[in-house]
Formats: structure tokens, C-alpha cells, sequence
């Protein structure tokens, strides 16, 4: 019987920014519905992670791997993403309704199919008051949230977000969880980078902690309660030195 292939599969990922590693050798693989938590202080470089995934950043070695093509020899997969990036990249003279459907087209939606997924989003992420808005004048809540519409719009088969909670108030921080969650349901994969641990505990069923460009912790998150990892990601983030002698002598 062969096992089912993860539908990302990252190998030995490594990835130099300005002279100095971000990203170390890095391995992961993800599930369809998984919701996989990528934790770590500023500079441990998630963002880096995540922009290599994504397909915005070529790794300088190591292998992606998405459904089991590889990504790197095939950008085209690049279909099968829906990336928000740390900041929405948005252009200020289009108005949300002009962003969903360039974005549609962008993925290959005409007509009644684009006009299907549009209005579908809008309804799920509550757009309709903002229909008309210039992407300019939004407040940064509402850019996020466009910015998630756009990632979500041609039903991508993984999620990659970068902190998504970014700016969101309290009500659309629950929403944003509901949306992660149904997606998953669904059978989409999520990635998603964030500082706060409790968002992990409260949406993710697995989590990675990156620490100077390598991975230090992966682990399912109902084998760790919200105590647990703040004490994990703590020890990694205060002793990444003896943690690094430890590993180097243990390969
Ligand atoms: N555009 C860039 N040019 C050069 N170096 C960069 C660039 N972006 C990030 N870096 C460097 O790469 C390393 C990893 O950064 P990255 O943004 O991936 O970390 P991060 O974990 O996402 O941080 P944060 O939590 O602050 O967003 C850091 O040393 C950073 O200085």
C-alpha cells in the first residue's frame, strides 16, 4: 500500500539574505488539513520561510515540493498557493471590488465563475461595505483582509500566511480563526507565521519553531498546552546556543 504524499514537502531548505543565512536546512512536510503554526522571534526568519514556499524567493539549495512535483522546476504550481504576505501587497488606486477581480483573472476566473468566487468572499469575509473603497484608504485591518480575500479567491490547496492576525481587531481575529478552520475542514493546508503563541494553541494543530534560520521544535499542538510551548519557545529562544552545540554534536 503506498502512503499518501504530503502536499508540501520542504528539504534541506537554505536560503542567505544580505551576506548571512535566514533560512538552514530546513525540512518539513505538511498534510492537506493540516494548520501548522510557524513560530519564532523577529529574525528567525518565518517571513523568509514563507516567501520561499510561496514562490516570491528561490532558495539557494535544498528542494519544495508540492502534490509531488517539484516547485522549483515547475512555477506554474504556483496555482495550487493562496500567500498573504506580511504587508498586502495592494494598489492604492484600485477599489476592493477591482482587487478580487484582477485577482480572479490573474488566476484564470471569466465570467460567471469569477463573478461566483468574487461575491463568495465578500460574503465570508464580510467585504460588501467596502466594495468601493479605494485599497488606498483602507485602515490596516481592512487591507488585511482584502489582502486574505485575494489569497483565498481561486481555492487554493495551501494557505500561506503571514501573520494574518496583523491589526485585526478581536472580532476579526475570531473570524480569521473561523475562516482558518473551515479551510482546513475543507481539506486546504495552512501555514501560518505569527508572535503569538495563543493563536497557535487556538487554531493550530501542529506547530514549528524556527530560531536563526533553523528548526528547533515540531510538534503536534494538543501534545503541548499553551504553558508548555511558552516554556519550549522561551528555552529555544534563550539558549539557541547550547541548543546549537547539541545539535551539531548529535549529527
Ligand atoms: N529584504 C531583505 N534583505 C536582506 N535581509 C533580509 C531581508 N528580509 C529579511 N532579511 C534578513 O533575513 C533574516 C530573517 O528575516 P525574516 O524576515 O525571514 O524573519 P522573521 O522571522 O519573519 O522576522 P519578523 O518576526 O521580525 O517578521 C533576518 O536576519 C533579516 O535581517
Amino acid at each position: 500500500m503506498t502512503l499518501p504524499q504530503p502536499l508540501l514537502k520542504l528539504d534541506q531548505l537554505r536560503r542567505h539574505r544580505a551576506g548571512r543565512p535566514a533560512v538552514e536546512r530546513l525540512s518539513l512536510t505538511l498534510d492537506k488539513g493540516q494548520i501548522l503554526g510557524l513560530l519564532g522571534v523577529n529574525g528567525a526568519g518565518k517571513s523568509t520561510t514563507l516567501s520561499m514556499i510561496a514562490g516570491a524567493l528561490r532558495p539557494d539549495s535544498g528542494s519544495i515540493q508540492l502534490n509531488g512535483e517539484d516547485f522549483l522546476e515547475h512555477p506554474e504550481l504556483a496555482r495550487l498557493i493562496g500567500w498573504l504576505p506580511e504587508r498586502a501587497p495592494l494598489w492604492p488606486e484600485l477599489t476592493v471590488h477591482e482587487h478580487l477581480a484582477t485577482h480572479g483573472r490573474l488566476h484564470g476566473l471569466r465570467g460567471a465563475a469569477l463573478k461566483q468566487a468574487c461575491d463568495a468572499i465578500v460574503q465570508r469575509l464580510e467585504l460588501t461595505p467596502l466594495l468601493l473603497r479605494l485599497a488606498g484608504v483602507l485602515s490596516q485591518g481592512q487591507r488585511q483582509r482584502l489582502g486574505l480575500a485575494c489569497a483565498l479567491l481561486h481555492r487554493p490547496a495551501l494557505l500561506v500566511l503571514d501573520e494574518p492576525a496583523n491589526a485585526l481587531d478581536p472580532v476579526q481575529v475570531a473570524s480569521l480563526r473561523n475562516v482558518i478552520r473551515e479551510e482546513a475542514a475543507a481539506g486546504t493546508a495552512v501555514i501560518l507565521s505569527t508572535h503569538l503563541l495563543a493563536e497557535v494553541t487556538a487554531v493550530c494543530d501542529r506547530v514549528a519553531i524556527l530560531h536563526e534560520g533553523s528548526l528547533h521544535h515540531d510538534a503536534a499542538v494538543t501534545d503541548t498546552d499553551h504553558k508548555t510551548l511558552e516554556r519550549t519557545f522561551f528555552d529555544i529562544a534563550m539558549n539557541s546556543g547550547a541548543m546549537n552545540e547539541g545539535r551539531n554534536q548529535a549529527a
